[in-house]
């Protein structure tokens, strides 16, 4: 496990902040795919303030999501209307680089209607940047344990969550695994005991989707806080 543990969560964000800027000098489209949950909103706020808000070519960065739960942007549980809310409502960025999975529609239109935006943009399907998160049960994106496909072909997939039964679509394994560059943020005590899990076991032997997906021809790496590494 390819890691990096951050004195405090607001400086893992911080550097990702600072890997936002670096990117977006490069003066060509970046593509990037961000998580949801709680864990990014601390990301989000970071961004949207002094010296991100400004120092940060909005122009150049092109956002996407791992994963977003069929609910209205509205919703609070909308992984793209918290980073509208927490970010995109203050800073400039153009609406085309904002390419969000639309949770107000029928799921198997919208998932149709998304592989085709990711086909029609991203042409070979490697996405410059993955961020991602991990449930305490070891899930990413939508990708839960048990009932991932690793073998799926496509590019994204409805998922369901196992308690709620709530529905969501999700990029898939392989779309995750072509990325360059995959980073899993995870803070908080209560990823601690997981991680440890991850970290000791080898993957095969674990039903965490977190545990298994990397990307295949490019970098890997963990970005925790210390109370998440605290048994590492
Ligand atoms: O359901 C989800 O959970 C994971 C982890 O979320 P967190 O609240 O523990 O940070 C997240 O990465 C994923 O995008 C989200 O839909």
């Amino acid at each position: 496990m390819n890691y990096i543990v951050f004195p405090t969560a607001q400086n893992a964000v911080e550097k990702i902040a600072q890997e936002f800027e670096l990117y977006s000098q490069l003066n060509r489209p970046v593509h990037i795919s961000l998580s949801g949950g709680s864990t990014p909103k601390l990301l989000f706020k970071t961004l949207a303030q002094a010296p991100f808000n400004t120092s940060i070519k909005w122009k150049n960065l092109h956002f996407w999501w791992g994963d977003d739960r069929m609910v209205p942007p509205q919703d609070p549980e909308s992984n793209y209307g918290e980073v509208q809310k927490l970010l995109f409502d203050h800073i400039q960025i153009p609406a085309e680089n904002i390419h969000r999975i639309r949770g107000e529609e029928p799921v198997e239109s919208e998932l149709k209607r998304f592989e085709q935006e990711l086909s029609a943009v991203i042409f070979d399907g490697v996405f410059d940047w993955i961020i991602l998160g991990m449930g305490s049960d070891g899930h990413t994106a939508s990708l839960f344990p048990h009932q991932t496909n690793f073998a799926d072909l496509n590019l994204a997939v409805i998922a369901k969550h196992p308690e709620s039964g709530q529905i969501r679509i999700s990029k898939t394994v392989k779309l995750i695994e072509q990325a360059k560059r995959v980073t899993y943020l995870v803070t908080g005590a209560a990823k601690a005991e997981i991680l440890k899990e991850i970290q000791s076991t080898p993957a095969e032997q674990l039903p965490y989707p977190a545990a298994k997906i990397k990307a295949k021809n490019g970098v890997t790496e963990w970005y925790l806080d210390k109370e998440a590494a605290a048994l590492l």
